[in-house]
């Protein structure tokens, strides 16, 4: 072997080492740069099977209909890319709009603390999250505003990550996360004094069933809190491209069907609440927040090359292009949603369930 193809064979040897130890290690091991490719919450073998039993509910658009089976079809979602997402995006699962001079992970900081004074969330408070995710804004909102903070949502998996990071952060006394259907709370009456959503309740097939869930949760007087996703008034549904793109949100992120932004506050007050305020975070001056998503695709693209050869070769779960794929998909039209201002993930509204 002469020295430069020893050189050659070396240095590939070493590469393809690198990129399948960081294909192998857990989601807490794994650098960010790694393949973020593992599902810490199926077996290797079911990815594949859990990809088609999801891409079913969009072949047969009369079962994404059927309330009854959103929250299986959402369920087998966050199996799918909870671990995708964490590696990532980190601990929280939504956008926030940039601040000019802090990281993105600065900015979700701000953009869920502001969920927290909104509320006017304080340390005799019980709150509750609508649909948590694996707990990023619960410990952001438990620490700063002091308030004890409860956790819903659909999937196990996340159930066992956010508890697992209350207790390293310290906060597993102040954070509670229970596995459960947001549209059938096992919560009584009256029992908490706020409540918020980031991203969640777009998940839910009739708005007016999570809402009503949540106003019969909270105490009169209470604050609700929830950054939906919603078309602006700017869609048009005579648009081809428009209706494109929406449909293809709603295909990479488990979504029954988007709402109008001015369903929101109708919805709230059809349900009883009074509406304090109402506004889309992501108009300027708020800086764009789909600009991180357009600077990860060329990245992802590779990725995505590497994954079908790591795949091909059974380094990782059958299935895991195609999801990755679906991710993918997604980012170009999130961000299209983004460019064409038809989309906006963070339409804020503040309600007050009413004194009796
Ligand atoms: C609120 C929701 C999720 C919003 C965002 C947090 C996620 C939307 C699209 C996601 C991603 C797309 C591409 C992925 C990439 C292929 C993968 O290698 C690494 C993770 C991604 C970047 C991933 C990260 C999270 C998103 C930006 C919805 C579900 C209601
Ligand atoms: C995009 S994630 C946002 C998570 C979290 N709010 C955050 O910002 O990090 C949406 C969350 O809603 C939850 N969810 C969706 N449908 C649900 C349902 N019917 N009942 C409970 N949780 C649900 C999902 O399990 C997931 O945790």
């Amino acid at each position: 072997m002469d020295t430069i193809t020893f050189i050659c064979t070396a240095s590939l040897l070493v590469g393809g080492l690198y990129w399948v130890v960081g294909l192998v290690g857990s989601a807490e091991q794994k650098k960010r740069h790694a393949i973020d490719v593992s599902f810490g919450s199926i077996n290797g073998d079911k990815v594949k099977d859990k990809h088609n039993q999801y891409s079913t509910f969009f072949h047969r658009p009369e079962e994404i209909a059927k309330p009854e089976k959103v929250a299986d079809f959402v369920n087998v979602f966050y199996d799918l890319i909870t671990d995708m997402y964490e590696h990532l995006w980190g601990q929280s699962f939504h956008f926030e709009p940039s601040v000019p001079g802090k990281s993105r992970l600065e900015s979700a900081r701000i953009h869920e603390e502001m969920v927290a004074d909104l509320m006017g969330a304080n340390p005799s408070q019980k709150i509750l999250d609508v649909g948590c995710g694996v707990g990023g804004p619960m410990r952001a909102i438990a620490s700063h505003s002091g308030s004890h903070v409860v956790g819903i949502t659909i999937n196990e998996y996340q159930v066992t990550r956010a508890k697992t990071y209350n207790r390293k952060a310290g906060l597993d006394k102040q954070c509670e996360v229970v596995c459960g259907n947001f549209l059938q709370m096992p919560f009584e009456d009256e029992s908490f004094e706020g409540a918020y959503s980031i991203e969640a309740t777009c998940h839910a097939p009739k708005l007016e069933d999570v809402y009503r869930e949540i106003f019969r949760v909270l105490k009169p007087g209470s604050m609700y809190v929830s950054y939906e996703w919603v078309t602006t008034h700017l869609y048009n549904s005579e648009d081809r491209e428009h209706v494109e793109t929406i449909h293809g949100i709603e295909i990479g992120n488990a979504l029954p069907g988007l709402r109008k932004w001015s369903d929101i506050t109708e919805v709230a007050k059809k349900v009883g609440f009074e509406v304090v305020k109402e506004k889309d975070l992501s108009r300027p001056p708020a800086g764009v927040w789909w600009s991180r998503l357009q600077k990860t695709k060329f990245s992802n693209w590779k990725k995505r090359m590497m994954v079908m050869v790591l795949e091909k070769l059974g380094f990782v779960a059958k299935g895991t292009g195609e999801v990755q794929e679906m991710l993918l998909k997604t980012i170009h039209h999130l961000a299209r949603g983004g460019e064409t201002g038809i989309f906006t993930p963070m339409h804020m509204i503040l309600c007050r369930k009413p004194e009796k």
